[in-house]
């Protein structure tokens, strides 16, 4: 089976896995490569709070992300054709584990914490669950995350470092469930 083949099964798409293990950068390139929309979910909150993630957590508070971060899914899973990027910490909310495993198909990007440290640099300043955490709490989170992302319909292993290798390798493996 091929790209175009893949795409033409209508359900959207969707990438969980923790804070950092790619979903943004496979997602968008998945996206093109099947020429559906990408949405990126997070992305779609900052525009509706008009202020990037870090600024929600710190002037909004957690708890208006999870509520608008479950609106926006809910919403994007009545749709088709999608392919969408959730952000690592969605699945703790029942409710979006369930509308997104009967709706769509959801992708699971796994990688070593081993792999994931070497990130840590490029993602700690736009993660404010990061923030003040030594590395053995991240593990500890990193860890205790696995629990929530348990329930998917594909896990894909993102240890390479070319994300195209690993957009194309979604696919591939995407199309053997179908
Ligand atoms: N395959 C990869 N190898 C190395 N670094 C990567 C890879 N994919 C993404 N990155 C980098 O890791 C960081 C987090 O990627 P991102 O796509 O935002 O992850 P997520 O959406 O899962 O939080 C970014 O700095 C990105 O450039
Ligand atoms: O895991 C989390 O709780 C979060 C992950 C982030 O998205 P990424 O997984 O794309 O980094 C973003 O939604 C927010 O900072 C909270
Ligand atoms: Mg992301």
């Amino acid at each position: 089976m091929n790209n175009i083949e893949v795409s033409l099964n209508e359900k959207n798409i969707i990438l969980i896995g923790f804070m950092g293990v790619g979903k943004t950068t496979a997602g968008m390139l998945v996206a093109k490569k099947l020429q559906r929309e990408f949405i990126d979910i997070d992305e779609e909150i900052e525009k509706e709070f008009g202020i990037p993630v870090s600024e929600i957590f710190n002037k909004l508070g957690e708890k208006t992300f999870r509520e608008k971060e479950k609106s926006v899914i809910t919403s994007f899973c009545e749709q088709k054709n999608k392919v969408l990027s959730l952000g690592g910490g969605a699945f703790l909310q029942e409710k979006i584990r369930s509308v997104c495993l009967t709706t769509s198909y959801v992708i699971f990007l796994d990688l070593s914490f081993e792999k994931w440290k070497e990130r840590i640099s490029q993602i700690i300043d736009s993660r404010p669950v990061l923030q003040g955490k030594s590395l053995e709490e991240m593990k500890e989170l990193f860890t205790k995350r696995q629990e929530t992302y348990a329930e998917h319909h594909l896990k894909v292993v993102t240890d390479e470092k070319d994300p195209e290798v690993i957009a194309q390798r979604i696919i591939n493996e995407f199309a053997l469930l179908m």
